[in-house]
């Protein structure tokens, strides 16, 4: 079977709904990061693509909301979120600059309007007028401060009524004590949701 076929059973199974575009998108983007070298086999960025679409949740993105992935590296979970919502407003954001041509060749292959692609820190980008509160959603994968620290960090970037989403690997254990943590960094848990296939668990924090 090839990605394509791969993604599009592993969407039905994870009950994630793509539509032929979207499915074609995504399939172009694996090419993009499989000719870069950036991604070992197909089988691992199917795993891949649906943890990131995972994370979705309606009711978190209203129509047009803009949305800042925290760390994006190549474009996880940004890309696959904007591919899934198109009228939302992305930005990438990553301390290093070594993915911003990668960025810029994604988003015009696959013509992404309302991307915004940012070379900096996190805790630079914090303090800049254009970006602090000025998300509905924050997300971040596979950052490795603490919860309460991530916590604590992007929610300075998220609108007053806004989320963030972390995605947390079993093995960090921040999980169990989530809502703690998440205090400790000045929000309040909402739900966790653990996904079975890259043994995933989203905390999703509303900010207040
Ligand atoms: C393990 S990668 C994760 C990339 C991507 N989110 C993913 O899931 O594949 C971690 C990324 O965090 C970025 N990073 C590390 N410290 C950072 C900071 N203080 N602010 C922003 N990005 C940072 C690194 O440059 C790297 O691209």
């Amino acid at each position: 079977m090839d990605f394509c076929a791969k993604l599009a059973a592993m969407a039905v199974k994870y009950n994630i709904k793509l539509s032929d575009k979207q499915l074609e998108e995504l399939t172009c983007y694996y090419e993009m990061l499989r000719d870069r070298d950036y991604i070992r086999n197909a089988e691992i960025t199917v795993g891949t693509m649906i943890d990131c679409l995972s994370c979705y949740d309606a009711m978190m993105f209203p129509v047009g909301c803009r949305v800042i992935d925290v760390a994006a590296g190549p474009g996880f979970p940004g890309i696959p979120l904007k591919i899934l919502r198109p009228d939302s407003k992305l930005c990438l954001l990553d301390a290093s600059d070594y993915r911003l041509e990668f960025w810029r060749e994604v988003v015009d292959q696959l013509k992404l309007s309302d991307v915004t692609l940012v070379h900096a820190p996190v805790e630079e980008v914090i303090l800049m007028p254009e970006h602090r509160e000025q998300y509905q959603v924050a997300v971040s994968r596979g950052l490795s401060f603490s919860l309460s620290k991530l916590v604590e960090l992007c929610l300075q970037l998220v609108k007053p009524d806004g989320y963030y989403i972390q995605f947390e690997v079993e093995r960090r254990k921040e999980v169990p004590d989530a809502a703690a943590k998440v205090a400790a960094g000045g929000g309040q848990l909402v739900k966790t949701v653990t996904q079975e296939l890259e043994k995933r668990t989203f905390v999703y924090v509303k900010k207040g």
